[in-house]
């Protein structure tokens, strides 16, 4: 698609777009394409009137984007320098270049004075947040929508008194292909040039240039072109790869010349994709060839090609990581599926990302078993023979985390082994480092997590040379991340580094598989011996919420086999822990008294008025929100929420 040459409507289309939009609410693909008429119609459908103003436009207080600036630190460092030379471009034009995150909210905006006085008008500074959702159609809230570079000429924006603008802004990508914010140059309509999106474009590849060097620095990277002279310029492609070859980085210009799109990071091998294996790049990165190479792609087109890896990484390439003629493992995945669809499909796709360079992140209640999970993934996989490391960031006081994670030097700290220690993350080396409550790490270890994860090295405390390490890493927590992400609680660039792949375990109430797992945890406990509840524990078991999940279970179900008599097969009352007895007990008069039918619709109206509760709260009392996020209309929601009393 040629963005850049995107054409602007003619006025008179967009005028009778209009027209139609205001006597019968149509949005016409027909006068305004595809691309802008989807937009008008997310607005129409939340319900923005193109006359109208939004009242509760978030606008963010000076801490709360202080905050986001500091958690964009690195978009911000790498946006701050081209965004200065896109107003050097653009200076005297009426104009501003404004950079905005992924959420819409202006983080930073440089203009020409008399310009930004008329933009303060509708509200185009930072803090503001312009999201299509509050702002209609607009450059930024639609390149962030289509996750595509747009230009919105005055009458296209949806909010008639965001008329006067043209705007022309393309999204910013990280190198794993995740949105981190938006790039814009806004002008008066009447400055409009139709070079603006390109501008806009090279800018944005400046920062994506910026941003790939900084990640991936370290590590074996290749650069390619299809021109030999283009090497080295704006225009090259840049991959980063793992040591076994798997593609974990990547420009858009890269994904491009090998036809690929950004869900093949982390998705696809080298070797599946040009005629070159991770050896050869070594092999002439360790030579420090700085001669392009030609090669060609799987489809037979010609690249040249450089490659460039640090010491460490030429190092660790020539030791093979983990050789694959390992002695068959019995497999321990296959043995946690009990029958329950949900999880099953966690352990497909647990499968599929097996003994490639993807971070796991295990998501589910406590007791759920994240961790026996965990190490099924481990034990079944290339890696098996090298340490399993399980951390519970919880159970540390935050000031050993740090020194239990990164080791230390003798004599680091008051209290330190006299030898010092060499953490857990390097004791994991070769093997998999499991971060369980990944969610209570304080914010600053986060930060050095991080650079672990990105330098994959350790520098232990109280100096020293740092260590090359190794490690499949997995994290678990029962916490909302993305909340907490949103909150500054946890840092946005370390969740997506540990969210490669993130697998829901259902709670034991959710699971269809119940008896079975009864009948295997029994087997477990008491081989031999054919075990099994009375069928009145096991109907109320059925019923039973279950709120230590499968710990609470697996607990209960060791307690009674040890109170049994040897000749005993059946578990009764008697068998059962006090709490568990009781609420059992609770459960079953509960029952009895409001039997059938009753007491299940009763359930699940208190449970629709909980997920009510909870949208509502999460959407901080915005309807349109909540109702987005449950999936149900605005009025159906409404109706709800009169039901419930609101
Ligand atoms: N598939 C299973 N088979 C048998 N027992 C299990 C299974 N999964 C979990 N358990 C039992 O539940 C306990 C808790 O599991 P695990 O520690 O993996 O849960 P978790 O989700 O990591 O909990 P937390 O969030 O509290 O750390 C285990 O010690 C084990 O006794």
């Amino acid at each position: 698609m040629h963005h850049a040459l995107t054409p602007v409507l003619p006025p008179a289309d967009v005028r009778e777009a209009r027209r139609q939009l205001n006597n019968s609410g149509e949005v016409s693909t027909e006068l305004l394409g595809p691309l802008l008429a989807r937009s008008w119609q997310r607005c129409a459908s939340a319900g923005l009137q193109p006359d109208g103003r939004t009242p509760g436009t978030p606008h963010a207080s000076a801490a709360q984007l202080a905050r986001a600036l500091e958690l964009q630190r690195d978009l911000l460092s790498h946006a701050r320098p081209v965004m200065e030379f896109l107003h050097e471009q653009t200076r005297d034009t009426d104009s501003m270049v404004i950079l905005a995150d992924a959420q819409g909210m202006l983080l930073h905006a440089l203009g020409d004075d008399h310009f930004i006085d008329r933009a303060e008008r509708v509200a185009l500074r930072p803090g503001a947040n312009w999201h299509e959702r509050w702002r209609g159609t607009n450059a930024i809230g639609t390149a962030l929508q289509e996750a595509q570079p747009v230009s919105v000429h005055a009458g296209e924006h949806y909010l008639e008194r965001n008329g006067f603008l043209t705007c022309a802004a393309a999204p910013i990508h990280d190198p794993t292909g995740r949105v981190l914010g938006a790039l814009d140059l806004s002008g008066d309509h009447r400055g409009f040039h139709r070079h603006t999106l390109g501008l806009v474009r090279s800018a944005v590849r400046m920062i994506e240039h910026g941003l790939f060097q900084s990640r991936h620095g370290q590590g074996l990277r290749l650069r390619l072109h299809a021109q030999r002279d283009g090497l080295g310029s704006l225009t090259e492609g840049l991959l980063a790869l793992s040591e076994d070859g798997w593609l974990v980085g990547a420009n858009d210009t890269a994904l491009k010349l090998l036809g690929l799109g950004w869900a093949d990071v982390a998705a696809r091998r080298l070797p599946d994709l040009l005629a070159l294996d991770t050896l050869q790049l070594l092999a002439s990165a360790h030579r420090g060839l700085r001669q392009p190479q030609a090669t060609q792609t799987r489809d037979g087109r010609s690249l040249w090609w450089i490659a460039e890896a640090d010491r460490q990484t030429v190092a660790s390439l020539r030791t093979p990581v983990p050789a694959p003629a390992l002695p068959p493992a019995a497999d321990a995945l296959a043995a946690l599926d009990t029958g329950d669809s949900a999880l099953r499909a966690a352990l497909e796709r647990a499968r599929r990302v097996q003994g490639k360079p993807i971070a796991l992140l295990l998501l589910g209640e406590s007791g759920v078993g994240k961790e026996v999970f965990a190490r099924a993934v481990h034990a079944s996989g290339p890696r098996r023979e090298q340490a399993f490391v399980a951390v519970n960031c919880a159970a540390l006081p935050d000031t050993l985390i740090e020194a239990e994670l990164f080791g230390y030097r003798p004599g680091a700290f008051t209290g330190a082994h006299r030898d010092g220690a060499p953490g857990r993350i390097r004791e994991a080396d070769g093997g998999t480092l499991f971060l369980d409550e990944i969610g209570d790490m304080p914010l600053a270890m986060q930060g050095r997590l991080l650079r672990v994860l990105q330098e994959r090295q350790v520098t232990p405390l109280g100096g020293g040379k740092p260590v090359p390490v190794n490690i499949q890493l997995m994290c678990a927590t029962h916490r909302p991340l993305r909340e907490d992400m949103k909150a500054g609680r946890f840092r946005e660039d370390l969740y997506y580094r540990i969210n490669g792949l993130a697998l829901q375990l259902p709670a034991l109430r959710d699971r269809q598989d119940l008896a079975e797992l009864v009948r295997r945890l029994l087997g477990e406990i008491r081989p031999g011996l054919a075990t099994v509840l009375s069928p009145e524990l096991a109907t109320l078991a059925a019923r039973y919420a279950w709120p230590g999940n499968l710990r609470q279970l697996a607990n209960a179900l060791r307690t009674a086999c040890a109170l049994m008599d040897e000749r005993e097969d059946e578990i009764g009352w008697e068998h059962l822990p006090d709490d568990l007895a009781e609420d059992l007990r609770q459960l079953r008069e509960r029952t009895a008294s409001a039997p059938g039918a009753a007491a299940a619709e009763g359930t699940l109206r208190e449970l629709e008025r909980q997920q009510v509760e909870a949208a509502m709260a999460l959407a901080r009392g915005n309807v349109s929100e909540a109702a987005r996020r449950l999936g149900v209309s605005r009025n159906t929601l409404y109706r709800r929420l009169r039901q419930s009393g609101h």
